[in-house]
């Protein structure tokens, strides 16, 4: 390849030099480097005229939305559209039969009587023009609000849905804030596709009307319009394509502002001095962004400039045609004048056209993001229907499970074999990383296993009905969430899609020791756990911790997965949860718990103890320590610890 050409490949593939310059090395924040999407696709490709012909695909996808959002709403716009549409044609042809009429030979007194006649016409257009405009207003009021609920709750229904792998995808976030910001668009879009399709009508009419007049007229009109399109086309189509290359950085500066501003981090932005730090990494990419902005402007200004200047000349010499024929006696005074009253008048409603589309167009892209997000979503949802359980499980097992996270190198669980009967207590223990957390969520099927399998009493998970399996399992993960609701909530959105039962959250508080967390609280139950919003108060680790494990009580599921669940409660609460936790699988109930407390472990009917992803070791705490294998040295370390402190 020759130098130029390789030059010319080289700006295809990353575009201008400068912006290769701000991706170039690892970024001391972030890592492998301001990662620019490079994913495009038909609805996302850059600028030139193309973009332009995607509008009506864009706006019509909007119209669907509207039609299933408020079909009355959407027929009451288009409607109001009509009619301001007629009443623009009216207009029009009545501004010709004035100036016909006023400069026509005849009798004074017919000519008053016309002119009269065409006048009140005239005035009967204008108040229907401003009647459909009111009419428009109201109706789009109501049906872009409702259009943008519907795609909000579109995109966050299918997000609830996908498969926990998919949401560790950092492409699938830069497209799930963009589809986001598209489903805020749509709104916005409703209402301009309104303004557009207003200003279109009235173009329709001029053009309607000069046809009629002169059919030299129309390419006169259509001259002006040609370069102001190609202008908007060019700009939106390079200014979406910038902000999607750039989403990754758009999100980082999110996440350092969210870090500033927050108070899970306050604590430590002010002991560890992180401020001064945060803030100078934050105007560090803030810069890579503002060089791109000013690069856009930069385009943009060059672009508005030519086709200002095209579109200039193309009405300069629409003006000067329409003399020339006036004066050369080809055209009646009467039709020049009309022509160029419909010339300019739908000049100007192309000019707010052109803007409105501009602004569109770069939405209607947005919106491109929201059809595109909801696809992909649905494309990873986890499947349904499956094969249904039997019942409620009476042996878990795995089968040569492997598992890899998606983009990771090393497998996480590697030829893994285990096995939990009902009524059991099974323990996972090991090193930091040994694949613990991962096997309890692959049992839970939260992933479905790369190779092998995990088997509810023989079904495979990646085959089972899984919303009927999520339905049998009760799961305190390391960091479960903790809900900005009241106490109240937070311990029953175990069981969110039940109506509350107030006896089994009362019973729950007491077997996990939430009620004494409950009872110093200002407002009981009611007390909003969220520091952030008014009213609201916190709670300690542990306090939480204990809300955390009532509200896996509360779910009251036959399967309970536990991870790490006392590593934040003090000595005496930690013996009594273990006690429940042990009741709970004489009960029935399947209990698979995580924890680095081995002399919490030591009831436990079997202990796997994994290494590396593959578990070394397997049996009962007796027979483990007889063994004198890994299990055995772990624990003696830890009973140590306690005999020097002794
Ligand atoms: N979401 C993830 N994406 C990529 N890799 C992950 C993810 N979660 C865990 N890992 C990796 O998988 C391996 C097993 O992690 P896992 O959380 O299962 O370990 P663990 O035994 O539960 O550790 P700990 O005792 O610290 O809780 C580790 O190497 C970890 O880095």
């Amino acid at each position: 390849m020759t130098t130029g050409a390789a030059a010319r490949a080289r700006k295809r593939s990353h575009g201008p030099r400068h912006r290769q310059d701000m991706v170039a090395g690892p970024d001391p924040l972030f890592g492998p480097g301001l990662r620019i999407a490079h994913e495009k696709d038909r609805d996302t490709a850059g600028g030139g005229p193309a973009a332009l012909w995607r509008l009506p695909v864009l706006v019509g996808m909007t119209a669907r939305l509207g039609w299933r959002a408020d079909r009355w709403g959407l027929l009451a716009v288009a409607a109001g559209q009509l009619a301001s549409a007629a009443a623009t044609t009216v207009t029009y042809l009545t501004t010709q039969r004035l100036l016909t009429g006023m400069f026509s030979a005849g009798p004074a007194g017919r000519k008053v009587e016309m002119l009269t006649s065409v006048l009140v016409v005239m005035v009967v257009a204008m108040m229907v023009r401003g009647l459909s405009g009111a009419l428009t207003t109201g109706a789009s009021g109501r049906l872009g609000p409702r259009i943008s609920r519907s795609a909000h709750t579109a995109l966050l229904e299918r997000a609830a849905e996908v498969e926990l792998a998919r949401m560790e995808d950092p492409a699938f976030h830069n497209l799930l804030l963009a589809a986001q910001r598209g489903a805020d668009a749509t709104r916005r879009v409703t209402e301009r596709v309104v303004g557009l399709s207003g200003g279109l009508m009235a173009i329709v009419a001029a053009v309607a009307v000069l046809a009629t007049m002169d059919a030299l007229l129309v390419p006169l009109l259509l001259l002006t319009l040609v370069p102001q399109a190609w202008g908007m086309a060019r700009t939106v189509g390079a200014r979406h394509a910038s902000i999607t290359r750039w989403m990754e950085l758009t999100r980082q500066l999110d996440q350092l502002s969210m870090l500033l501003t927050h108070r899970e981090s306050a604590e430590e932005v002010r002991v560890h001095r992180m401020g001064r730090f945060l803030l100078h990494h934050y105007r560090r990419l803030a810069m890579h962004s503002e060089q791109e902005q000013a690069r856009l402007a930069r385009r943009e200004a060059c672009v508005k400039m030519i086709a200002g200047a095209v579109s200039g000349a193309a009405g300069a010499y629409a003006y000067g045609l329409l003399a020339f024929l006036v004066a050369t006696g080809r055209m009646s005074f009467a039709v020049a004048g009309t022509a160029a009253f419909a010339i300019r008048s739908s000049s100007m409603s192309l000019t707010s056209l052109v803007m409105q589309t501009q602004t569109i167009h770069e939405d209607a892209m947005y919106i491109a993001d929201w059809r595109r997000a909801c696809t992909r979503a649905d494309e990873s949802a986890i499947p349904s229907p499956g094969a249904r359980l039997p019942g409620d499980p009476e042996v878990i097992s795995t089968h040569r499970l492997c598992f890899t996270y998606p983009g990771a190198r090393r497998p996480a669980l590697d030829g893994v074999d285990v096995r939990v009967r009902r009524g059991e207590v099974v323990a996972f223990v090991g090193e930091n990383g040994s694949g613990k957390s991962t096997l309890a969520k692959l049992l839970a099927g939260l992933y479905v296993p790369s190779e092998g399998a995990v088997l509810w009493d023989g079904v495979p998970t990646n085959l089972v009905d899984r919303r009927d399996l999520f339905d049998r399992i009760s799961l305190v993960s390391q960091d479960f969430v903790q809900w900005p609701f009241t106490a109240r909530m937070n311990v029953a959105v175990g069981r969110a899609d039940r109506p509350l039962d107030e006896r089994l959250l009362r019973r729950a508080a007491a077997a996990m020791g939430a009620e004494p967390v409950v009872a110093r609280l200002d407002d009981g139950w009611d007390t909003l756990l969220a520091r952030e919003f008014w009213g609201g108060t916190n709670l300690s680790g542990g306090q939480w911790q204990r809300l955390g494990l009532a509200r896996a009580w509360y779910r009251d599921a036959p399967v309970l997965v536990v991870d790490e669940p006392t590593s934040a409660l003090d000595p005496t609460a930690e013996i009594e949860i273990f006690d429940r936790i042990m009741e709970l699988a004489g009960r029935g109930r399947t209990v698979i718990l995580i924890t680095h407390r081995l002399a919490s472990v030591a009831r436990a009917d079997r202990i796997y103890v994994l290494d590396g992803g593959v578990v070394v070791e397997q049996g009962t705490h007796d027979r483990l320590l007889r063994s004198d294998g890994v299990y055995a040295a772990m624990y003696r370390a830890q009973a140590a610890q306690y005999e020097a402190a002794g």
